[in-house]
């Protein structure tokens, strides 16, 4: 479990002042203001208001309290049954323990969990072309200028991805890097953000290609997705990921093509690896890369499950509540997804593997080193995988690092007070004495970051206020009033608390800064022999440490998270309880009063800092990328292409309605084909059938009806397993005379991460534990289905629906296994299918367009009101939806359910791309695709 402090119980009566803090006077706990303020009131007065507090503060107690019962009977229900799956999964593996454990890795600071390539030098060189293709999608982000702490979801990550694209395109061996952002078109918002593309200018400052040599260079690419005009917070963004996918997808097979064009002899030079930063880019790699069965990575920045248990423990707000206020549970879906399809999770400390990962059912440390010491040695793992862990810190960039200082602080050659940094005038101006030490805290305005504690630490504590400043950098604002609620409410309590204190004179809190100001901000403080303090609850990683580090600053920082790693490496500071204000408060006078420890700090820092390197981390990162499997999309060459009838389709009607009888599909088809030939559409447009029968089913299905399977230019059957292409000998389409040819590139596409005969062997087991009780007698219900299954499809039969487990249960089972598949209810659940994990209908039809050279915005999907388990994912996406509405919609099961929130929170029903239509008459259908854009008339 990560290390978290927990809010400290509420006291019976009026809070005592307490002794730990330097400062005589100071009062602390949980939400108590200062009593100085008190003093000033009538004795009546100061009662009441105590009285109100100690309710309040008893409130919370309570509050707390429920939150915490609720929790532990949630976790004592679910843990056993995880723990026993946990170590059932580890004991399967148990003969390889001793191997694991003293495997060449451990105790290996840079590397986790079996990769044996660490401080082997890179194996890139000026042959190798490599492009990379890293995906951010929250926040603002651009090169110059970056407005980091703008809002909650302009922060540090913002900087990590450009700086690591900059640096990824400076290294030996990389051709290009793109950044891939969502564009941002609203008003109020720089016109920057909209640009569609962007270079990044290398730090070094090296800008013609000329200088760059054969290397194109890095860039921002901007896709659009979600509403045009509107800036989404990173919450908002799940409904539009399938949007920004397939504007994504045709970004890179259109450069890829050009890459190929300029250095590849003319053969698309696909990306090395799509790497995704944070959960929401994610879940887009994790599509992107099943698409092109290319390399995936992913970096957390900052995990869901870890936020959500501090979130739990401060016991202000329940489960659901905070799932309401940051969808937390979508972001953790889509980091376990991310752990399934990962090749690579790169992380930035020990400490975010074993207590932040390992809180996920796709990852657990010791599964990890088994199944990795089996690989190495070539025993078998019986379908397991685990993505590999590598722990690769951010950098830092030099170009700023401080010279003009010596170990004292001191300037050696001082500019005249003309020549300073406009900024530090900026700052200064609040300081009754602008030569006192500063404390510095910079971050973004979000209630995580904890910067009232920060406040109250100093404003209670009479000492460190005679002897420092205290300077909050908490991004730009205009007006409190026009910010984003969050920021809004952290500033206003760090305005009002300046105030209840009476700080006047001793905070600065400027309005604006631009990032290139921020080395001057770090420089002055240091200036002023000052002290950098981040007491965030948590934090992930905290690239103002090593900012601070680089500018000669010694630190205070939180004892929760990464901070004690880097505290390891540098030795510049001190560590704190971020709950507790009276050990800040003490670090700070500390640090600040000792001028042997803070010259002691500052040095160490300057002198350990380069091993916070952009340049080291990418030879690391390559070297790694370097080992991943060669895999590459099919595309139809020309050739193909002519001979095949899909390719020369202008657009494509996907029937995959799942929720009526058969007779209602066969109906739906008919007429669909009708509305085509009445149009005198067939030439333009094509037919696919995506469902999860297989092809025999298909064919008993059309044949009996008087259909011709060669209506169709392909089916996607078994859930996105398989993808058939139906043809005829002869000279007209004769049902004896068909046949149907199997994709093989898609299957070569899918079968990453399959599980075969070990995954099946797991499932029949499994599927005997699946009872139905009668009185004393139990009946299995979940049988092996041979007849319905398929190289990448196990087929179950289910004989009584009603005794499922939910489908969510059966998918967290197979992850704890590490067994990566997509298992999904469908026939109205009375057949299980476990198909690949990037095996499915919506993948499938990317597939489609991106080997046939189909336009995505130029297909209609017709679904029922419901259908199979994967049936939601069809909904999203630029390709239009057509959901059929009325009484042929069997209604659909909760067992089906593999979500954990609200349809809204992922899809976008209000998005143009989708409509309702009463109905599957020819009429219905008729008006449908003409609102679609599909009909020409
Ligand atoms: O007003 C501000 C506030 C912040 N910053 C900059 O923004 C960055 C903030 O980074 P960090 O301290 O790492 O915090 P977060 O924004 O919270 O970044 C998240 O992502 C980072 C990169 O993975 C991790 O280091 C953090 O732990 C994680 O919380 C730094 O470069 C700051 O200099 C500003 O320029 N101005
Ligand atoms: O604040 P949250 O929701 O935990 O998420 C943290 C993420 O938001 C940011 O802080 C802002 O970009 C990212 O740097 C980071 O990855």
């Amino acid at each position: 479990m990560a290390t978290r402090t927990s809010v400290p119980d509420a006291p019976a009566a009026i809070p005592p002042p307490t002794s730990g803090c330097c400062c005589s006077d100071s009062v602390t706990d949980l939400g108590v203001p200062c009593l100085q303020a008190n003093a000033m009131r009538s004795p009546q007065e100061r009662n009441t208001r105590l009285e109100n507090m100690t309710w309040r503060i008893w409130n919370l107690a309570r509050k707390k309290k429920e939150f915490e019962k609720e929790e532990a009977c949630r976790m004592s229900k679910r843990l056993p049954e995880t723990e026993k799956t946990r170590a059932d999964a580890t004991a399967d593996m148990s003969e390889d323990l001793f191997e694991g454990e003293k495997g060449e890795d451990a105790g290996d600071p840079s590397v986790a969990y079996g990769d044996s390539t660490t401080g082997s030098s890179p194996k890139t060189s000026s042959i190798d072309k490599l492009y990379i293709v890293l995906i951010s999608l929250h926040g603002l982000v651009r090169g110059e200028n970056m407005e980091l702490g703008r809002d909650s979801d302009t922060g540090g990550q913002v900087k990590y991805v450009v700086e690591l694209a900059k640096a990824l395109s400076s290294s030996p061996g990389v051709y290009r890097v793109d950044l891939l952002t969502r564009q941002i078109l609203a008003p109020n918002f720089d016109r920057s953000y909209g640009e569609p593309a962007e270079l990044l200018v290398p730090t070094t400052g090296k800008n013609s290609k000329q200088e760059r040599g054969e290397n194109s260079g890095a860039y921002i690419i901007r896709i659009p997705f979600g509403p045009k005009d509107k800036y989404l917070a990173k919450e908002q963004l799940w409904p539009f990921i399938q949007e920004f996918v397939d504007g994504a997808l045709s970004h890179i097979v259109r450069m890829s093509k050009a890459i190929g064009e300029e250095i590849g002899f003319r053969h698309p030079v696909w990306p090395a690896v799509i790497h995704g930063h944070y959960a929401s880019a994610g879940i887009a790699a994790a599509l992107l890369s099943g698409s092109l069965n290319l390399p995936m990575a992913f970096t957390g920045h900052f995990l869901g499950k870890d936020k959500l248990e501090g979130l739990l423990k401060q016991g202000r707000q329940t489960r659901e509540q905070i799932n309401m206020t940051y969808k937390i549970m979508c972001r953790i879906e889509a980091e376990e997804l991310s752990l399934d399809a990962s090749e690579i999770v790169i992380a930035s400390t020990r400490q975010e593997i074993e207590e932040q990962w390992n809180l996920y059912d796709g990852f657990e440390v010791i599964l990890a080193r088994k199944l990795r010491a089996r690989v190495k040695r070539g025993a078998n793992c019986y379908g397991r995988f685990m993505p590999r862990m590598v722990i690769i810190p951010p950098g830092v960039e030099f170009g700023h690092i401080i010279h003009d200082f010596d170990m004292d602080g001191e300037e050696e050659n001082p500019s005249p007070a003309s020549e300073d940094p406009p900024i530090w005038s900026q700052i200064m101006r609040f300081f009754t004495n602008p030569r006192k030490p500063m404390i510095l805290a910079v971050a973004r305005p979000y209630p995580e970051k904890n910067i009232t504690t920060l406040v109250k630490a100093f404003g209670e504590c009479r000492p460190l206020r005679e002897l420092a400043n205290l300077t909050l950098i908490m991004g730009n604002r205009e007006a409190i009033s026009k910010m984003h609620n969050m920021s809004a409410a952290v500033l206003t309590s760090v305005l009002t608390l300046i105030d209840e204190y009476d700080l006047y004179g001793q905070v600065a809190y400027p309005k604006h800064h631009k990032h290139s100001e921020v080395p001057d901000i770090y420089r002055l403080a240091a200036r002023t022999k000052g002290a950098f303090v981040n007491v965030a609850y948590f934090e992930q990683f905290g690239v103002t440490l090593i900012e601070a580090a680089m500018n000669g600053l010694p630190i205070i920082a939180t004892k929760n998270g990464a901070p004690v790693e880097i505290n390891q490496v540098l030795n510049n500071g001190l560590l704190v309880d971020p709950h507790d204000q009276n050990a800040i408060a003490d670090a700070l006078y500390k640090l600040l009063s000792d001028k042997q420890l803070w010259s002691r700090c500052r040095e160490n820092g300057l002198k350990n800092i380069h091993q916070f390197s952009w340049p080291e981390h990418c030879k690391n990162y390559l070297s790694r990328i370097l080992t991943l499997g060669l895999r590459s999309p099919a595309i139809g060459d020309r050739e193909e292409q002519s001979n095949t009838r899909i390719s020369r389709r202008k657009r494509i009607v996907v029937v995959s309605v799942d929720s009526g009888s058969k007779e209602d599909l066969v109906r739906i088809i008919r007429n669909a084909i009708e509305v085509i030939r009445t149009q005198n559409m067939s030439d333009s447009t094509g037919f696919v059938l995506s469902t999860s029968l297989t092809i025999s089913e298909i064919h008993s299905l059309l044949v009996p009806a008087g259909m011709l399977p060669t209506d169709f230019d392909a089916f996607i059957c078994n859930s996105g397993s398989n993808i058939y292409y139906p043809s005829y000998s002869g000279e007209t389409p004769n049902n004896s005379k068909i046949t149907f040819a199997l994709d093989q590139n898609h299957q070569s596409h899918i079968e990453y991460r399959w599980g075969g005969e070990g995954l099946r062997k797991y499932l029949v087991k499994w599927a005997t534990s699946v009872v139905e009780r009668k009185g004393r007698t139990e009946r299995q219900i979940i049988f092996e289905d041979p007849e319905h299954s398929s190289t990448y499809c196990l087929a179950f039969r289910v004989v009584n629906p009603n005794h499922l487990p939910p489908l969510k249960e059966l998918r967290k089972l197979m992850r704890i296994q590490s067994l990566r598949c997509n298992a999904l209810y469908n026939h109205s659940a009375t057949r299980l299918s476990v198909v690949p994990i990037h095996a499915s209908r919506s993948q499938a039809l990317r597939y489609l367009c991106i080997r046939w050279g189909i336009e995505v915005p130029n297909v209609a999907v017709l679904v029922g009101e419901s259908g199979d388990s994967d049936y939601e994912e069809l909904l999203g996406g630029l390709h239009r939806t057509i959901i059929l509405k009325g009484e042929f919609n069997i209604p659909s099961n909760r067992i089906h359910t593999v979500r954990r929130y609200p349809l809204q929170d992922v899809v976008a029903l209000d998005s143009s791309n989708i409509i309702n239509v009463e109905g599957y008459s020819t009429d219905d259908l008729k008006s449908a695709l003409q609102q679609m854009g599909m009909l020409t008339q």
